[in-house]
């Protein structure tokens, strides 16, 4: 399975795991919070992001951590769009807008995105419909109530049976919605209404959401999980646990990997390629 994604123009191959480097605009992620300075500190982020090796950047103007507030369609726009258009500009990566609203999908793609990023898996009121009608890949992501109340508690019969159901429910509504499986990524969505005891399932359990026959993405990159396990308490002090969090998600399949540490990412996924190179089967004489 090797698919590609044409993501407006600019083609992502998934023969192999591929980096998805992470481009907040949010003016708590950088010092000044002053909305010029934001812009160009994410610019310039998302061009050191490429130069590490990143195959493609994730832009988002609205937080999505626990208990974050909704952010109003008017600011989330004020702080993307401008990141776009200067990044397609300035890299030939594709470039995916990780929003839920519909108005931000349709002002992305005409700014140059190829890539719709859905944390909320297409749900929001007149999502599927914008998705379909842009013809742009999506990615479906699992998650368990609002951000507001996530994780509160999250509780799960049998945490990988549910998600893998509720991804092949988002599969089959937006294929009905007309969006083609062959432009459909899904995505466990790792910290999204889980205890650290579910990450851990869902990851050590990655494989069976190749099932699905669609590509895995999957997140880690410096999440509480990682923390906790790590005991480290600086979300910038989780590199390392991130790595091999990421390094056990290509091993177990995902073919696309969220991340803030493009070029740690990068060299501990050419090791792995590496080996892997190497154990091809051998063809029956
Ligand atoms: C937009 N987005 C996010 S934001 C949450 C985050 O990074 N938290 C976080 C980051 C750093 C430290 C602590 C928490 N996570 C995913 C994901 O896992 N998959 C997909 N597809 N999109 C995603």
């Amino acid at each position: 399975l090797s698919p590609t994604l044409d993501c407006n123009g600019r083609v992502l191959k998934l023969d192999r795991p591929r980096v998805m480097g992470i481009v907040n605009v949010t003016p708590d992620s950088f010092s000044d919070g002053g909305a010029h300075d934001t812009l160009e500190a994410a610019v310039a982020h998302g061009l050191t992001l490429a130069a590490e090796g990143a195959d493609l950047l994730d832009v988002g103007g609205e937080s999505t951590r626990p208990g974050a507030a909704e952010v109003a369609v008017e600011e989330e726009l004020r702080r993307t769009i401008p990141v776009i258009e200067r990044l397609a500009r300035e890299t030939a990566l594709p470039i995916s807008i990780d929003t839920s609203k519909p108005e931000v999908m349709r002002a992305a793609v005409a700014a140059g995105a190829g890539l719709i990023n859905d944390v909320y898996g297409l749900r929001r009121e007149g999502a599927l419909d914008a998705a379909a009608a842009l013809g742009v890949p999506v990615v479906l992501m699992h998650m368990q109530g609002e951000p507001r109340s996530m994780q509160h508690e999250p509780q799960y019969e049998d945490v990988v049976a549910e998600v893998h159901r509720f991804l092949a429910e988002r599969i089959f509504a937006a294929e009905m919605a007309g969006i083609a499986k062959k432009r459909i990524v899904v995505d466990p969505g790792f910290g999204f209404g889980k205890t650290l005891q579910h990450n851990l399932t869902l990851l050590a359990q990655l494989e069976r959401f190749g099932e699905l026959g669609v590509p895995v993405l999957a997140g880690l990159s410096r999440k509480r999980s990682i923390g906790e396990l790590t005991g480290r308490e600086a979300a910038r002090e989780r590199v390392h646990g991130s790595v091999a969090a990421h390094l056990i998600a290509a091993q177990r399949g995902a073919r696309l990997l969220r991340v803030h540490d493009v070029a740690a990412t990068v060299d501990a996924l050419k090791v792995w390629e590496a080996v892997a190179a190497q154990a091809q089967p051998r063809r029956a004489a």
